[in-house]
């Protein structure tokens, strides 16, 4: 039995039956089924239906919204953006799959000769709880567009929102079996990852699960696709505008109650400016709103279960032992984490080489470009890298030199629909979104048409 525990009240919210093995195995065939005519439907009916979708998901976003603060316990103002993102990959894919997929010609000695991209049938989902609704979506609306079907395993804590998705994507009107959620414990995984029918995995998560599911993928000579943990740096240089560089910096840390992976967790400063922006962070941090996530003007809800929250609290203990200094938070109630701020954070401490997964942000000093560089790529992972100066040159001249999946000057790493996003290192591998995502899970067919 799957439980859904309400992380503010401790409430038990539901429980949910598993599906046992023969279950599993029914939805993987009626996908198989669907996918051999969903691959033949045009692109004017697909687009037509995930128009749909984006409109179910407009029409109904407080409700689906509401499922996901109860259940992991965001803020209902941003599980409501949630939602509105999901309407946005929905159409994005809507409007640009055909575009994206059209064969591409290339010349030789044939009469004719192409690639085209042709699906290539169930794709596994592993996916984490942290954005339940989104991280879904934005696996789900290429694979679909793209003429594929998805079957998911969600994190335990939210399977309220994941039979959510599935409702959303049946109302729209798809075909029953092109999408279903699968009511398991991750121990059923690997059975699912081996089975003939399914083609291909994307698992966001954790590393050991990454590491866990690739692996058995590749012992399956299976595609997979791994968005995993980061430990984002923001990097403010000295010619930077510290008013709106640290307004950034603060949303960019304590989004999603700080539970995201491109969260920007390391903030690296000049030590020219470094006790005006420690300033300025601690004046910032101090105006968000904790509280109930149920009501509008709550910014910081709670962490999403109790061991989550202790995790961080562990971490803040071993970095305070270290050497680092709390000016602001620091304290643990339950699942509530108040916002912190840890100075004086060297790179040897453990929430600089650590992910840390909660509202806690680590401020280092550095002296020289060079230095900054270093303390950024120190990371195991590479997921993004925000830059905060007045000197474009500078930064354009800075953006090879680091590791990084992404480089945002002047702007806090956030995925796009229309951009690619995914990681280097321990960040995964693969890429999600715009047009580099929807051809992740496809047989690239080369095409070669002699004529005698
Ligand atoms: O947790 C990482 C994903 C966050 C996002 O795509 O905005």
């Amino acid at each position: 039995m799957l439980k859904s525990i309400n992380p503010y009240t401790g409430e038990t919210l539901e429980k949910f039956k598993e599906h046992s093995k023969s279950d599993v195995s029914k939805k993987i065939k009626k996908a198989d089924k669907t996918f051999k005519d969903w691959k033949h439907t045009t692109f004017a009916r697909k687009s037509e239906l995930m128009h749909n979708l984006a409109e179910e998901l407009i029409n109904n976003k407080k409700d689906y919204a509401t499922a996901i603060t109860k259940e992991m316990g965001k803020p209902i103002a941003q599980a409501i953006a949630e939602i509105e993102k999901c309407a946005w990959v929905c159409n994005y894919y809507a409007e640009h799959a055909e575009n994206q997929l059209k064969k591409e010609i290339i010349e030789t000695d044939a009469q004719e000769s192409y690639v085209r991209f042709d699906p290539l049938g169930v794709i596994l989902a592993v996916m984490p709880w942290n954005y339940p609704f989104w991280q879904v979506f934005r696996f789900i609306a290429p694979a679909l567009m793209a003429g594929n079907v998805g079957v998911l395993k969600h994190a335990s804590n939210v399977m309220r929102c994941a039979e959510n998705i599935e409702k959303a994507i049946q109302n729209a009107g798809f075909p029953d079996g092109c999408f279903q959620n699968l009511i398991i414990s991750s121990k059923k995984v690997e059975n699912i990852i081996r089975d003939k029918r399914i083609k291909a995995v994307t698992l966001t998560g954790s590393k050991p699960a990454g590491s866990a599911v690739a692996s058995i993928a590749g012992e399956e000579i299976k595609k997979s696709l791994l968005e995993l943990g980061g430990s984002n740096a923001l990097v403010v240089f000295e010619d930077a505008n510290i008013e709106e560089s640290v307004k950034t910096c603060v949303q960019a840390r304590f989004q999603n109650t700080g539970q995201s992976c491109i969260a920007g967790k390391r903030l690296l400063v000049h030590e020219s400016i470094y006790n005006e922006v420690v300033e300025a962070l601690i004046t910032e941090t101090r105006e968000l709103k904790s509280g109930d996530p149920l009501e509008e003007d709550t910014f910081i809800g709670v962490m999403a279960r109790e061991d989550l929250a202790k995790d961080l609290e562990d971490q803040l203990n071993r970095a305070i032992q270290g050497g680092a200094k709390v000016v602001l938070g620091g304290k643990r109630n339950k699942t509530y984490f108040e916002p912190t701020i840890v100075i004086n954070v060297s790179k040897k401490s453990p929430i600089f080489l650590e992910e840390t997964f909660g509202p806690l942000i680590s401020v280092t000093s550095f002296k020289t470009d060079m230095e900054a560089i270093d303390l950024v790529n120190k990371s195991d992972f590479g997921l993004g890298v925000s830059v905060f100066t007045e000197d474009f040159e500078r930064a354009k001249a800075l953006i090879s030199q680091f590791d990084d999946g992404a480089v945002f000057i002047n702007s806090m790493v956030k995925s796009d629909p229309r951009l690619p996003f995914g990681g280097t290192k321990d960040s995964g591998y693969g890429r999600e979104l715009s047009s580099d995502g929807i051809k992740e899970f496809l047989n690239r067919k080369t095409v070669y048409i002699n004529k005698f």
